[in-house]
């Protein structure tokens, strides 16, 4: 199994508390897994701490990519009604390739392929402040997709989501997986979602992780 990311006998504490102690797993490449575990049990601030570990070198974690081809959608973030930018400029913030003020050609087609690839190309000239949130949330997703990213982590992007646009968020997510080298770490508590979509599920409980392979027909 190729491994997109390793931590070995990581600790991390926060104020008055241990979070874990001597953690150790794999993040297996080209695949998504589903990080679960009670809340409070310390999800998110693993992967701030994998973030961080970009500038701060932590012997304990190792990544095979760069920060920028490492891309995380936080849950869905508050967007007034008023937010003036289209869902199309909001997406291309997320091109980062040129310094210039304007795209490239090469970035314009990238932009217009994931707007295509994210079902929102007839609602693109809308202002994102006007979209529904599971439109809101597939424009999350584009604009991090539009750093190419080996690793996308998404943390709990689904869970203000009906079930239907959650099953169309996760199929796009897929989908992706199959077309292009990239492996994805979804944090969820959704136990449908995992039983479908995953390929691994990564349970962190009281100070320890476990990876457990899942069935996946595709
Ligand atoms: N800077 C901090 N100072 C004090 N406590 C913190 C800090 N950051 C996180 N915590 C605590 O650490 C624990 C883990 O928080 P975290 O948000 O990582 O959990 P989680 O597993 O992502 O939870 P959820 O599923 O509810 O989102 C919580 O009890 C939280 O209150």
């Amino acid at each position: 199994m190729n491994s997109m990311m390793e931590v070995k006998n990581l600790d991390i504490q926060v104020p008055g508390k241990q979070l874990f102690k001597n953690l150790s797993f794999t993040v297996p490449s080209n695949k998504l897994t589903c990080m679960t575990g009670e809340n409070g049990v310390g999800k998110t601030t693993l992967v701030k701490h994998i973030l961080q570990s970009f500038k701060t070198k932590d012997d304990h974690i190792v990544i095979n990519t760069t920060r920028a081809k490492t891309q995380y959608v936080p849950q869905l973030r508050n967007i007034d009604d008023e937010f003036p930018l289209s869902i199309h400029d909001f997406v291309g913030l997320g091109l980062r390739q040129s310094n210039l003020l304007w795209h490239t050609k090469s970035e314009k087609r990238l932009l217009q392929d994931i707007i295509q690839k994210t079902n929102l190309a007839t609602i693109e000239k809308r202002p994102l402040g006007a979209a529904s949130g599971g439109e809101k949330q597939r424009a999350f997703l584009a604009q991090a997709l539009c750093a190419e990213p080996n690793l996308l982590i998404l943390d709990e992007s689904t869970a203000s989501l009906d079930t239907s646009t959650k099953n169309d968020l996760l199929s796009l997510i897929r989908s992706l997986l199959l077309e292009q080298d990239i492996t994805v770490l979804f944090i969820t508590h959704d136990p449908e979602l995992i039983e479908k979509y995953a390929d691994y599920e990564l349970h962190l409980s009281h100070l320890q992780a476990k990876l457990t392979r899942k069935e996946r027909k595709d």
